[in-house]
């Protein structure tokens, strides 16, 4: 529902909350609502889905398209009201506002007589909510230390996409996990944990810089900072292909001094001076260079955060790219089709990690830190045999089994990312698998599960382990017991996890593709079809206009 360039026209009452501002000059329009949409209006706003203080308001753009606005009425007035504003498209936990630059050419199509309610005669337009941490941070050195804004298990599950899924980065000692990375490895249903994230900190960005509905993602993405890996004095904008970036948001994932050490942020001016890391917390600022700042050494473990980017810049907007790659990635799967969920590994050299003219493959790293390795997918008397001229890594792409101590595990997997991805799930969900295993009657967990035969032989490839340990292996967190039972418990769980998250991305996309826009909209979700309603209806209303 972005669209550039467009006008806003309100239709019915504005909806004041406190004085209106002494702004005389700000002329805005309302329109009354026509009356074929009064019953269409009536009965959005009655939606069961939506929280007592949240109204709908219908915006007409173009003559061809109405938008339906959620949200808590006095919040939607006072950014839909100011319509000489001029307002950047947008969407908010699936609604959207469009830009307008003049408000007199488009009215709606069907004809509206400009007339005044008592609202209006006093209306001209109301106050913008004041930007909540404004006082905090603005002024020389624009910037906002936000506490606790992501949850523990928002960051774990971040934590298990990256470590499932990530590549080599674009700097020396980084890991990172972009969504484009993600589309293309047949993982664009990971994007799903994403979302509400994203239009979260941009709301926050947007609210503490005062700039609603202003601003497109330009870039997501996660980071390892690992042993080595530091940053000097810049601000985000520093180069020429960079000046689009307006503001940047750096959400912290793990914990200075438990899980790394070094890694502080630091500013060259202003409040605060250093940020020390702490998991959940967010740092927000200007990518200018009224924040020029630097990240010191990571000298020990991986700090890991999730870094975004916002611009103003429609034509730097990530979405439209992010959904021309899901649209080809995504949408040739069924929903029911059990390999929709497999990764499909990017070219080998992508997970090639380097340093100090050594190196290891990250994926093969991953597993052997948390004491997995890969075997061949094939039985001992078989005679598999890796052919001289062949690249052992590239082993990794095809099916092979994941071997423990004396064991192997049964399953053959499809390639070495989706048995790391299975390993990762594992390690996240370890602690509740414990728990169901003690609550089953059954479950002692002591039983040695029948895939520890053994099976296959252990691939032989090119990996420095002690650098992998040296890398990713300090700081692991893992004090949990291994129990092969609980393992298999989380090869079913991990498919449900992955095949749930693949069935929501099929249901949003035709909505994101058609809006250009990637936003949660839990209405697409109806427990019933009253909820769907008002999505049934923009639709007919927009053939109308059409
Ligand atoms: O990770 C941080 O704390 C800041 C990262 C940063 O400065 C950058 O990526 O440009
Ligand atoms: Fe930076």
């Amino acid at each position: 529902m972005k669209g550039h360039g467009r006008k806003i026209i309100q239709l019915g009452i504005p909806i004041i909350e406190g004085p209106p501002e002494d702004d005389n000059q700000r002329e805005t329009r309302v329109e009354v609502v026509p009356m074929l949409l009064h019953d269409l209006f009536d009965r959005l706003s009655q939606r069961k889905s939506y929280l007592p203080n949240q109204i709908i308001v219908l915006l007409t753009t173009t003559m061809r398209s109405l938008l339906v606005l959620q949200g808590k009425s006095a919040d939607v007035a006072k950014l839909a009201i100011p319509a000489t504003r001029s307002l950047n498209g947008s969407s908010n936990g699936g609604s959207s506002l469009v830009d307008e630059k003049s408000t007199d050419s488009a009215r709606p199509s069907v004809g509206v007589s400009r007339v005044q309610t008592p609202a209006m005669a006093t209306y001209n337009s109301p106050p913008l909510p004041p930007p909540p941490l404004a006082a905090a941070g603005e002024g020389e050195h624009p910037r906002h230390h936000l506490r606790g804004f992501l949850s523990h298990e928002t960051c774990k599950e971040l934590e298990f996409v990256h470590r499932s899924c990530g590549a080599a980065g674009y700097r020396p000692s980084v890991v990172s996990t972009s969504l484009p990375h993600l589309a293309a490895t047949g993982c664009g249903h990971l994007i799903l944990p994403f979302v509400p994230v994203r239009e979260r900190l941009r709301d926050a960005v947007e609210s503490a810089f005062s700039c609603p509905f202003d601003l497109f993602v330009e870039f997501t993405g996660l980071i390892s900072w690992c042993k080595g890996a530091s940053i000097g004095w810049h601000s985000d904008d520093n180069k020429p292909y960079l000046k689009q970036r307006a503001f940047t948001a750096v959400c912290y994932l793990n914990d200075h001094g438990k899980d790394y050490k070094g890694g502080i942020l630091q500013f060259q001016d202003g409040e605060p001076s250093c940020i020390t890391p702490v998991a959940g917390d967010v740092v927000i600022y200007t990518a200018d260079n009224r924040n020029n700042h630097c990240v010191d050494e990571v000298t020990e473990g991986e700090r890991l955060t999730l870094t975004l980017w916002f611009t103003r810049d429609s034509a730097c907007d990530e979405d439209p790219k992010l959904l021309s790659f899901l649209s080809k990635t995504s949408l040739s799967y069924e929903p029911v089709h059990k390999k929709c969920c497999i990764p499909l590994p990017a070219s080998d050299n992508m997970y090639w990690f380097s340093y100090n003219q050594s190196g290891f493959d990250i994926r093969c790293a991953r597993v052997h830190i948390l004491g997995f390795c890969f075997h061949t997918s094939m039985d001992e008397e078989n005679n598999f045999v890796v052919s001289a001229e062949d690249d052992p890594i590239e082993l990794l792409g095809k099916p092979l089994r994941l071997g423990r101590e004396d064991g192997v595990f049964d399953k053959i997997f499809a390639n070495g990312l989706h048995a790391l991805q299975v390993v990762q799930f594992y390690y996240w969900k370890a602690p509740e698998l414990a728990a169901k295993r003690k609550q089953s009657p059954s479950g002692s967990g002591s039983a040695c599960h029948p895939a520890r035969q053994s099976r296959g032989t252990k691939l032989a490839l090119p990996c420095n382990h002690g650098l992998e340990q040296i890398i990713f292996g300090l700081y692991k967190n893992v004090d949990i017991e291994f129990v092969w039972n609980d393992f298999e418990l989380a090869v079913s769980m991990w498919e449900d996890y992955s095949e749930e998250l693949q069935r929501k991305l099929l249901t949003f996309l035709p909505y994101w593709l058609s809006s250009e826009a990637i936003f949660v909209d839990n209405s697409i979700f109806p427990q019933n079809q009253v909820e769907n309603f008002g999505f049934v209806w923009l639709c007919i209303l927009e053939s109308f206009y059409m």
